[in-house]
């Protein structure tokens, strides 16, 4: 399995940490920057990530700012992306089984090390339903191909 990460100077060092649990658990990454704490504005990084799920480059990605917000707002730019905002691991789960998001975000300055973890754990230990649930993420799908061709 290929994970494209992304973040900014705020999500750099829980990006570095969740690169190691990841690949300790034989995921391969596919490290979309930043690559230092140097200040950097997150939607070049929310890009890269969402362009790299989008094209097949990588099978999943996760997105990491101070917030989560700027920089999911940034990678659901990307036609294909579902990008989700998760505080915690029940969110982490319903991103996978109901919404069928292929980008996991989070916020670095609004979450402990612990917490990002279980949330990254339980989004990849998760499976989508479809169902009922493949109806609505399919109207998704349809409101960018009305918007963007
Ligand atoms: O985009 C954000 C908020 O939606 C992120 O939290 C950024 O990391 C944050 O805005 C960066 O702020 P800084 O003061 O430039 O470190």
């Amino acid at each position: 399995m290929k994970v494209a990460v992304g973040s900014d100077h705020a999500g750099f060092e829980y990006k570095e940490i969740v690169k190691n649990h990841l690949q300790e658990k034989g995921y391969q990454i596919i490290d979309k920057g930043t690559y230092s704490k140097e200040s950097v504005d997150y939607p070049v990084f929310g890009e890269a990530v969402g362009k790299a799920v989008a094209s097949g480059e990588a099978d999943f990605g996760i997105v990491i700012c101070g917030t989560g917000i700027g920089i999911s707002i940034s990678a659901n730019k990307v036609p294909g992306v579902r990008a989700a905002l998760c505080t915690n691991e029940y969110m982490a789960r319903m991103a996978r089984k109901h919404n069928n998001a292929n980008v996991l975000a989070f916020g670095a300055r609004v979450l402990g090390i612990d917490v990002a973890l279980g949330i990254v754990d339980q989004f990849f230990s998760s499976e989508f339903e479809g169902g009922r649930h493949e109806r609505r993420v399919n109207l998704i799908s349809e409101i960018e191909k009305d918007l963007c061709g």
